[in-house]
Order: structure tokens, then sequence, then C-alpha cells
């Protein structure tokens, strides 16, 4: 005996009627049939709403009938033929005239009790099952129509009736006994109490009555045919590589479905598992897909989680105070005062110190909750002996659910560790000690990054995504956008880092996509996209709230720089080639490495010195394993190097300065280069990380520039440059003329940094420094004589893209 039950998509229409009995017949080639329905998609709810329509006394209900009676006799006509149809659609007409007399009555009266909705809504079943009856003879089938009213026994609890189980046991056996080898066709959804009145089983109670149908029979198999092909691993409209679960037991299943895996009506498990029956959740539109069979003993596979769960809509309520210590009874009167206004209590939490106890109802039963338990607890919060009830509104549950979690240590570790690192605060936590479900309260906005986080983390072991946000695709943005687009496939495959670039800003524009930007057409789209400022644009990455994102600031605005600690409050990791915020008041670098370690979010700048090198990577090794740095030496500035190795006299120093500029060497402000501040923010940034406290003021800073170059705007600078040439060829020739090369030099010694120019001699360790090259020398209780060295290209957009590359990557695997 095979029981198997079609949902409402799966009776939607003729042609889903037509695959639904082909599913039938190839059971029927099994043995026994059972075959239950659901009302036509959409019936139910609109039979409902006709039904509240005539109550408030809007005719508008006649309508509605209309449309549903023309949608089920367009049913027939298409699935029936000749005689049968014209029978059919007769006894259709006939069951509308009885549908519309009672909503007449309905819009009489202005009334529309538990008990009436129940009847009004058993029209939707009882038609679909005498159309699907119909059509299954007229296929050939050995059918017969089975009026659930007389086969299920219920109380008269109208709109959620309880079954007696004994009384439709026998009744089921009784009609059976009539009809020995016959296909039955059962509405789903109905019964009726002892009085013969019709009784609903609760919505979705279809797959309920096909449950009780199998245990009543004792059935080989339930299946339960649906729209999808099982109960998935999450909600796949939350999760966009959520897959079907092959195999689950009774109890996981009982869990997901509680927890909102709406496949499944959460009653319908109780009777099969009582008598061990098999359910195979089955997709009708995709009959060879293998679905979710839930079984006693579902074969043990590596899988610790079978599913990812959620339940929005919640609100926590909060009973907190001192007088609750220690003294019995005050989680009964809880419970009792919610029970009397018959609110569910979806989960419950207590402290060890008993000081509070917190339960999670639905949102929509917050008022009714918060009168009823400050009134049960009135004289206590009168006396001050515990506070008026607290809700936390707009909060949801995320569950793990999975038997195999029993006595498996490091699932809520891991649970806590991937939440907590993309800013998800978790409000209450509940886990029995079956360990089957560990449920974390969370705020209702985070539920699809929770969701998708902790999918990740458990179920794709195989990639994770990282979502980047980037500010000022300028020399350097757009190199780490090409070298991007070129690695997609290589961060995939080998580091497990599916990377999509989700917005891009420049000073002006913004263009957004949440499945990641086309990289090959980023810049004619970002041309023509509207302006946005860079609020909105924080505004953005902060309510688009996607798990593990990253803000890349390639700018050199010190305004991009005051948005760091709004997107570190949000465990948003930020990456930073962008030198002003690490190079401003001690206080607020000091603070963004704060917030990056109380928010979990990376905070990483190795390009602010040296580009693309190793050297704040270095330094921060160094300094983690306890050494210390007693004094550095360094050649910080690309473009200063690149200029006195190349200036000669024979061009004006100008001129190779411009060229370092066209090079990408410079600063958007290449002043910055030449006056020396460049190098003297970044020696503050290296002796900072070495652990010196100090300010940009506390730098010596010995330029070379005549003053009049500082005067004015770029192009006034690069005039007076061309203006001052006999002083920098004086500089050069000087130099020259001692055998020695110029180098600007930072140094820093025995908290003391200073920058400036210098000439130095052959043997020197910065004498051979070529190109656009830097060094870094590091002496510390290590290396005491013999410095550590950190040495290479020091600036240009390509080598500086790199690092900044290498820095998401860091932030990516945290
Ligand atoms: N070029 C190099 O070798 C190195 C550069 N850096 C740093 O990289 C950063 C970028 O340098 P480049 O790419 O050469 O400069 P760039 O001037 O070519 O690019 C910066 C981009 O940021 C944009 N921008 C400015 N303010 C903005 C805002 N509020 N919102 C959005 N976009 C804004 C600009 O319009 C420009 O397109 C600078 O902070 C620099 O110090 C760091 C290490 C080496
Ligand atoms: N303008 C800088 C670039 C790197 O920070 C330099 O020239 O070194």
């Amino acid at each position: 005996m095979q029981v198997l039950k079609f949902g409402g998509t799966s009776v939607a229409s003729a042609e889903n009627i037509r695959k639904s009995i082909a599913i039938v017949a190839t059971a029927v080639g099994q043995g026994e049939v059972v075959m239950v329905v659901s009302a036509l998609g959409g019936t139910t709810d609109a039979l409902i709403g006709a039904g509240r329509a005539a109550a408030s006394a809007d005719p508008s209900y006649s309508e509605a009938l209309n449309q549903l009676q023309h949608r089920h006799i367009a049913a027939a006509q298409a699935l029936l033929d000749g005689g049968v149809q014209k029978s059919e659609a007769d006894a259709i007409t006939v069951q509308f005239v009885e549908l519309r007399r009672f909503c007449d009555g309905i819009f009489a009266l202005g009334e529309l009790s538990a008990r009436t909705l129940d009847k009004l809504m058993s029209y939707g079943e009882l038609l679909s099952s005498r159309l699907v009856a119909a059509a299954a003879k007229a296929q050939g089938l050995d059918a017969v129509w089975a009026d659930a009213r007389q086969l299920v026994r219920t109380n008269s609890r109208f709109g959620t009736a309880e079954v007696n189980t004994a009384a439709t046991e026998q009744q089921v056996a009784a009609f059976r006994a009539k009809n020995p080898g016959k296909v039955w066709v059962v509405p789903g959804f109905i019964g009726s109490d002892g009085h013969g009145v019709t009784t609903t089983l609760g919505r979705g109670g279809s797959d309920y009555t096909a449950a009780l149908l199998a245990a009543a029979l004792n059935a080989d198999v339930l299946e339960i045919w649906t729209d999808v092909s099982g109960m998935m691993t999450a909600d796949p409209r939350l999760v966009r590589g959520a897959r079907p679960i092959d195999r689950i037991s009774y109890q996981e299943a009982m869990e997901l479905s509680h927890f909102g895996a709406k496949v499944l009506y959460p009653p319908t498990i109780q009777p099969v598992m009582r008598r061990g029956i098999p359910l195979w959740i089955k997709n009708t539109f995709a009959p060879a897909d293998y679905g979710t069979l839930v079984e006693v003993k579902p074969p043990r596979t590596a899988a610790v989680v079978q599913g990812i769960s959620s339940i929005g809509n919640l609100t926590l309520l909060n009973l907190e105070g001192s007088g609750m210590v220690g003294i019995p009874g005050f989680s009964m009167r809880l419970f009792a005062a919610l029970a009397r206004e018959r609110i569910n209590v979806v989960l419950i939490t207590q402290s060890s110190s008993e000081h509070s106890i917190c339960v999670g109802v639905n949102e929509a039963d917050t008022a009714t909750a918060q009168v009823a338990v400050d009134e049960e607890f009135a004289v206590e919060i009168a006396a001050g002996r515990i506070e008026p009830l607290r809700p936390e509104r707009e909060l949801a549950i995320v569950a793990l659910v999975g038997e195999n979690m029993k006595d498996h240590p490091g699932i809520s570790g891991k649970l806590f560790g991937a939440l907590g690192q993309n800013g998800v605060n978790i409000r209450a936590i509940a886990q029995g000690a079956s360990e089957k479900n560990i449920s974390t309260v969370i705020r209702a906005a985070d539920v699809r990054k929770a969701i998708n986080v902790l999918h990740e983390a458990f179920f794709e072991a195989t990639y994770k995504q990282v979502n980047l946000f980037i500010l000022g695709p300028g020399n350097v943005g757009s190199k780490l956008l090409e070298q991007l687009a070129h690695q997609q496939q290589h961060l995939l495959e080998k580091l497990g880092l599916q990377v999509r670039v989700v917005a891009i800003a420049s000073s002006r524009h913004c263009i957004v996509n949440e499945q990641g930007l086309d990289l090959t057409a980023w810049p004619a789209e970002l041309a023509d996209a509207p302006p946005q400022s860079l609020e909105a644009f924080t505004q953005l990455i902060i309510s688009r709230n996607l798990r593990n994102s990253i803000f890349v600031d390639v700018t050199a605005n010190p305004a991009a720089a005051r948005c760091y600690p709004h997107l570190l409050e949000k465990s948003i990791a930020v990456v930073a080639c962008n030198k002003v915020a690490c190079s401003s008041d001690y206080a607020h670098y000091a603070r963004l490495k704060s917030l990056s370690t109380e928010f979990n979010a990376s905070f990483l700048f190795e390009t602010n010195v040296g580009a693309g090198l190793p050297i704040i990577g270095t330094l921060n090794d160094l300094t983690r394993s306890g050494d210390v740095v007693r004094r550095m030496q360094a050649v910080l500035s690309g473009t200063l190097n690149f200029v006195f190795n190349n200036y000669d006299g024979t061009r004006p120093f100008a001129e190779v300065v411009r060229q370092a500029q066209t090079e990408g060497y410079t600063e958007p402000d290449p002043r910055l280069d030449l006056s020396g501040s460049d190098v003297a923010r970044k020696i503050l940034i290296l002796a900072r990380e070495a652990g010196e406290v100090m300010e940009m003021s506390d730098i010596e800073i010995d330029t070379f520039l005549p003053p009049a170059c500082l005067d004015g705007d770029v192009e006034a600078f690069y005039t007076q440059m061309a203006a001052h040439e006999a002083h920098f060829r004086a500089l050069y020739d000087e130099a020259t003329a001692a055998g020695k090369r110029l180098k600007f030099v930072a140094r820093y010694a025995d908290g003391h940094a200073a920058v400036g120019l210098q000439q130095v001699a052959p043997g020197h360790d910065l004498y051979d420094l070529r190109g656009k090259d830097n060094v870094v020398l590091f002496y510390t209780d290590r290396y005491v004589e013999q410095p550590l060295v950190v040495k290479g290209a020091g600036a240009g957009a390509e080598v500086t893209a790199s690092g900044v590359f290498a820095d998401i990557v860091r932030a990516a695997r945290v």
C-alpha cells in the first residue's frame, strides 16, 4: 500500500493534474494506492478572501466565486471528454450553487465563524478531489472518490481540529473493506467531528491527512509530491547553493519542518514515525529526482549538520529581576500566563543565575503576552522584585539541525565563529540536550546573511563567497580590478574563494550588482551610472549586509578614511592603500585597530609602506613573536628614489618628476612625495606598528625643496621646480663631486624618527638601490648587527594593486 499526496501546485492546472495522475498510474503497478490531493493552488486563499468579503458586506465575493468556478470547469474541460466532461462540469456547477448560497448566508449574517470558515475552505479540496477522481477514471485507473469527512474523525476545534486516531483507523478500515483494490482519491485537509460537522486540520493539513491514512493503512510508504525536489539544506530563496537532502531521520525532518522548511507540514511526521513508515518527498515536475527520504535510521554520512532553518517574526520576551532567584514557580507562572492566552512558545532560555528567563514567541502575540505577563506578576513588579516584561522585536531564529551533532565537539564554536566574523550578533541561544538543534536568535535583518554564512561553513567546504566594495578606481584601483578579473578562477580553484566585486564607486558615480559586476565592462558602466556620495556608498555597504564584505579604499581621500570606523563596527573588513587613516592622530589609528579586534574585522594596509613589499607584515611577524625593533633605516619613496636615480642634470629635474608621476609612482598630489611628507607618513606608520606612540608632528622632516615650490597648485609646483633647476643641479653636483649618491632616507631609533636627503657613499647599505626601489633595514633584539632587510619595487600601480590584492585574500581567509 502506498499513499501519495499531491500539493496545490501539483494539481493547480489540467496539465499538472495529468502529471500527478501519471505518477499514480506508475505507482499502481507496484500495489494499492491512495491519492490525497490539496485544493487547486491558490483556491483556499481565494475562498477565505471570498468569505471575509461576504462577512464584511463586500459583494466582490460573488466575482471571486465566478472566477473559481470558471477555473474548475476549464480544468474539467481540458481533462475530460464527452459525457464525462458534461457530467463533471454539471457536478462542479452544482457545488458552486451550494457554495454561492453558503456565501450569501455569510453575507446576510455578516459573520464568519471558525466553523463556517472550515466548511467554506473544505470546498477547495472537495472540488479538486472529485475532479481528479473523474480524470483518473477517464485515464483508465480504477479510482474511487473517498470523502475524507467519512474517514478522518476529529474533535470540534475548528481551524486546527485534533484527530481521533482510533475512530479514524476504524473508518479507514471499513472503507478499505468496501473498496478492495481501488485507487482512492481523497481530499486532504478536511475531516468531520462526531456530529458530522466539517472540520479542517490546519493550513498545510493535506500532508497530515496523507500521513494519517498511511498510518491507518500501515502503508509501505508515504510520498509527498510537491514542486521542489525534497527538503533542502537551506531555504533556496535565500541560499543559492542550497541542495536537497537525500536521506534524513524523522527527528531531523521534524526539526527542519518546525523551523520553516515549508515542504512538510510539521504534524505530518508523527503518525508515520509511530509506524516506522518511510516518508518520501518528491517533485511532481521532476519525478526522476531522488527527493528526500525520511526514515527511521538513514545511513550515517559525514554530514554532521543536515540543514539550516529559520523562523522569522519572532519577539523575545525577557522576564528579569532579582526576585526570581532561587524561588520556584516563576517559570510555571510565566508559561501559564502565556498558555491562558493560547500563545505558543517557540524557544526558551534561562541563565544559570536564574536572574532572567527569556522566551521567544510569534511577533503577533507580543502585545497580548506583555499584558498577560505583567498582570500575572503585577505584585512583584510593584514591589520592584522583577522588571516589567521587556519585549525585543524584529528577531528571527536560525537553527542548525542534525542528529550527528550529538557528541560532536566544535559545531557550536564553528557556528558562533562564522556568525561573529560577519558581525551577526546572537541575542539568545537554545540547544536541547539531544543536540539535534542549535538555535540562535538574531536580528531579522541578518537572517539572509547568517543562513548564507552558515551554509557556506557547513555545506560548501568548496568555496567561500567574498563581497568587495571598491572605492576609487584610479591608477591602483583599475589595476586591481584587472588583476581580480584575471584571477577569479584561480581564487576559486586554488583558494576556494568566490570573489565578487559588488560595487565600484568613483568620486562621482557608483555601480552595484550583488551577483558581481562584470569586470571587463565596469569603466563604461561607471561613467553612465548615477551620482552617489561617499556617505551613500558607506550606507550601501552596511545596508546590503552581505557576508564576508570587504571595503577596499584605493583613494587618497581623507573623507574615505573617516568611513572606516563605521564599517569596522559592522564587522566589515577594511583594506586600504590610502595612508591617511594610519598616519592621522594616534588616537584614531589606535581606535581603528581596536575596532578591528573588537568586531572581528580585518583592517589591513600593507601597501601603506613600500607598495606591494611585505614590510608591515614582516614587522608584525617580528613584534608578534616577541622581538623588539630598536632601529630602522629605510628608503621609502619610490618617487624620490626614481627621481634621484634618474636625474643627472641632462634633463630638468621637473621633467624627471613629471616622468615619475606619469609612470604612476607619485601620490595623486606629487608634492606629498617631493616634500618628504609621504616618507614621513610611512616611517610614522612603521614606528607605530613597532609599538611606538607617535604623532606626525614628532617626525623631523628635512625637506630639500625650496619653499616656493610648495606655494600654489600642482602646476605651480612644476613651474617652481623648473625655476629652481639650479638648486637641484647643485644638490646633484655636490654629491657626485664627493663620489656619493642622493637618497631620501627615513630613520627611526629610540622613539625618534626623521626623514631627509642624504649623500650616501659607495658601500653604504642604501647606495645601490636602483630605479623606484624601496628598502627597509630592521635592527632588532634578534637582528643586532646584520639587519633584516626587505627590498624591491616600492611604487607603481601594478605592484601596489598586487599588495592590495594580497590583503584582500588575507582578509577573506580569516
Ligand atoms: N601609486 C603607488 O605606487 C602607490 C599608491 N598608494 C596609494 O594608493 C592610493 C591611490 O593611488 P593612485 O591610484 O595612484 O591614485 P589615483 O588618483 O589614480 O586614484 C585615486 C582615485 O580615487 C578617486 N577618489 C578620490 N576621492 C574619492 C572619493 N571620495 N570617492 C571615490 N573615489 C574617490 C579619484 O577620483 C581617483 O580616481 C593613494 O592613497 C596612494 O597613496 C600606495 C602605495 C603605492
Ligand atoms: N608615492 C609613493 C607610492 C607609494 O606609497 C612613492 O613614491 O613611494
